[in-house]
C-alpha cells in the first residue's frame, strides 16, 4: 500500500519548549528544524511512503522542507495539532481520494526508513492503528486506510486515547527509531545513541 504522511510542524519559534531550562542553552528552532528535517528525508526514503505533506504556519521550515520534497500545508486558523493534522488529511485526500494517510511526528531525528515501513506494513492490515512514543504515554504515529477518518486525538495521554478511540495498537518491537520522540535533553541523548540524520548530527556536534 502506497502512503501519505501529514506532519505537523509548530513554529519554530515556539516549537520544543521542553529543551528550554536546561543546564546549557539549547538552539531550540534550530533543534527543531533538523529534526524535522531529517524525520522528512527518512519518510521520502521509505519504500511505501508516496508522498509527505507538512502542516505548518513557519514560512521558513515550509521553505526548507519543500526544497527536500516535501509538499506543504497552511496552518488553519486557530486550531492546534488535532486540528492541523485533520486538515492535513483532508489535504492529502483532496489530492488523493483513497488514499492511505499516517500523521507522523516532525521529532523523530533518528527515523530509518525501514522501520518506518514495517509500521506501516503493519497499520495497513487495520482500518486505523497507532504507534506509542518510546516513553509509553504519547504516539508518533496515527495511520487510516482507504475511506477511514483519521481522527487524530494527540497531545498528553494520546496512546490510551487513541486505543479507546478503537485504533489497534501496533506492537512490533524492533522499531524504536519510528517512536523515539525527542522533547527532552535526555530523549535527545537516546536519539543520538540510536543514531540521528546528517542535520541533526551536525547541529549535536557543534553543540557537544
Ligand atoms: N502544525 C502544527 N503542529 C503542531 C502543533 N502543536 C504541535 N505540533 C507538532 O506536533 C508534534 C508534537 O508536538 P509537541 O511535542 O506537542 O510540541 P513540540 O514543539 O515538539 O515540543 P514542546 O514545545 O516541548 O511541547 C511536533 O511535530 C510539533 O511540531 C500545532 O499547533 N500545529
Ligand atoms: C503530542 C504528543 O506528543 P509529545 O509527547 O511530543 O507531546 C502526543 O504524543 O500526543
Amino acid at each position: 500500500m502506497a502512503w501519505s504522511l501529514v506532519v505537523p510542524l509548530k513554529p519554530l519559534a515556539l516549537a520544543k519548549s521542553r529543551l528550554a531550562g536546561t543546564a546549557r542553552p539549547m538552539p531550540r528552532s534550530a533543534l527543531a528544524l533538523a529534526f524535522a528535517l531529517d524525520t522528512v528525508a527518512a519518510a521520502l526514503s521509505c519504500g511505501v511512503v508516496r508522498d509527505v505533506a507538512v502542516v505548518t504556519g513557519d514560512e521558513r521550515a515550509a521553505a526548507e522542507l519543500a526544497a527536500i520534497g516535501a509538499w506543504t500545508v497552511a496552518e488553519p486558523p486557530g486550531g492546534g495539532l488535532n486540528a492541523a493534522l485533520a486538515h492535513g488529511a483532508r489535504a492529502v485526500r483532496a489530492r488523493w481520494p483513497h488514499s492511505a494517510v499516517a500523521t507522523l511526528n516532525a521529532d523523530l531525528p533518528a527515523l530509518r526508513p525501514a522501520e518506518l515501513g514495517r509500521v506501516l506494513d503493519c497499520a495497513a492490515e487495520f482500518p486505523r492503528a497507532f504507534l506509542a512514543d518510546a516513553a509509553g504515554i504519547g504516539t508518533t504515529l496515527l495511520a487510516a486506510g482507504p475511506g477511514n477518518a483519521l481522527a487524530p486525538a494527540f497531545e498528553g495521554r494520546s496512546r490510551q486515547r487513541h486505543r479507546a478511540s478503537g485504533a489497534r495498537e501496533i506492537e512490533l518491537s524492533g522499531v524504536e527509531s519510528v517512536r523515539q520522540d525527542v522533547d527532552t535533553e535526555a530523549d535527545l541523548r537516546t536519539a543520538l545513541d540510536l543514531g540521528v540524520g546528517p542535520r541533526t548530527a551536525a547541529l549535536a556536534a557543534s553543540l557537544a
